[in-house]
């Protein structure tokens, strides 16, 4: 294995960021701002740095926490704001998970590389209006952005590893804190245990888990066609093959979690979109019932509109 992420591995940001700020105090007196503990470390439990691995983690941590300060507005109770207030933390501000949130409907979408995720989730937006969160859409927005953060995701993404998982659940958990809608279709995650217990613990549990099973010569076949028109750096060969053993190493073991805890549908992605779907929305509207459909927000927005104003 190896290249998946672990709990210590990304625990080891706190410790290799503490080491650098008594280093800076020691030496320079300098101060570098207090860094906010992620809600899943306990006090006193992060791990000693041991590689070169580590450091990749560390510097794209830290700056994802130097810039949440930043770019998030702080506002109260949020991990943005922890920084300057010590070492509580959303999770202890709110309870378990984020209070906010604490109503949402939320859906996994998880499958192999090039299996129907996004095509899929596309068509449950279409016909149940869900919120259709992509985490390596968001990972990709952040690497449009150029900054010191974007250029550590892509060197990431481009040799098929997983970015760590404090960067993608913070991207997350700020789409979903903005977005006024209760129900998220969440793609691409959790890629791997770890990621499952941080979502879990900062936000809440899912309702369902979509797993799109598909064999690895149909997925390579999808992905090159793909990489004609996706302008991604991930979709050659050499990536793909990459992806397809983090896949295997870090996700399978994440559909098997989900499996035993019976929130597992696995449908076949192999036949055409809309088969497919037939089977997605039999999960859908088991787990979440029907919800309330496009047309029926559209609907009603549109006779919100047509009122007088007051
Ligand atoms: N059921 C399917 N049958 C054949 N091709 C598909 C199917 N679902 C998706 N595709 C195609 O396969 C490629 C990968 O699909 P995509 O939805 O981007 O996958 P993912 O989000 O899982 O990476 C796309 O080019 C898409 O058009
Ligand atoms: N939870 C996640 C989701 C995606 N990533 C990174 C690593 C993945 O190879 C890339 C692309 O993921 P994306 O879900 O967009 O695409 P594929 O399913 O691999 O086609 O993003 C991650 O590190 N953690």
């Amino acid at each position: 294995m190896g290249i998946c992420r672990s709990k210590e591995k990304d625990e080891v940001n706190t410790s290799l960021y503490e080491e650098k700020q008594k280093e800076a105090a020691e030496h320079e007196g300098a101060h570098l701002p207090a860094q906010p503990t992620p809600a899943w470390v306990e006090p006193g439990t992060t791990t000693k740095a041991t590689g070169d691995e580590h450091a990749a983690t560390a510097k794209a941590t830290e700056a994802v926490t130097n810039t949440t300060a930043e770019t998030t507005g702080a506002k109260p109770g949020s991990a943005a704001t922890s920084a300057e207030t010590g070492p509580s933390t959303t999770a202890e501000v709110n309870g378990a998970g984020s209070l906010a949130l604490s109503g949402a409907c939320i859906v996994f979408v998880l499958g192999g590389p090039g299996s129907g995720k996004g095509t899929q989730c596309d068509m449950i937006v279409k016909k149940y209006g869900f919120v259709h969160l992509s985490a390596g859409d968001l990972l990709r927005e952040e690497v449009k952005k150029g900054t010191d953060l974007g250029k550590e995701i892509e060197g990431i993404m481009k040799e098929g590893n997983l970015v760590p998982t404090p960067i993608t659940v913070k991207l997350l958990r700020e789409a979903m804190e903005k977005s006024s809608s209760g129900t998220f279709l969440i793609d691409g995650f959790p890629r791997e245990i770890h990621q499952a217990e941080a979502f879990e613990q900062e936000v809440k549990p899912p309702q369902l888990v979509i797993f799109y099973d598909c064999p690895e010569d149909v997925l390579l076949e999808r992905l090159l066609k793909r990489a004609k028109t996706s302008g991604r750096s991930d979709d050659n060969k050499e990536t793909i093959r990459k992806r397809f053993k983090t896949f295997l190493d870090c996700t399978m073991p994440v559909v098997e979690h989900y499996e035993r805890q019976g929130l597992l549908v696995k449908i076949s992605a192999v036949p055409p979109p809309d088969v497919v779907f037939k089977d997605t929305e039999k999960a859908i509207e088991k787990a979440c019932g029907h919800g309330v459909s496009k047309e029926q927000k559209d609907l009603a927005a549109s006779y919100i509109n047509a009122l007088p104003d007051q």
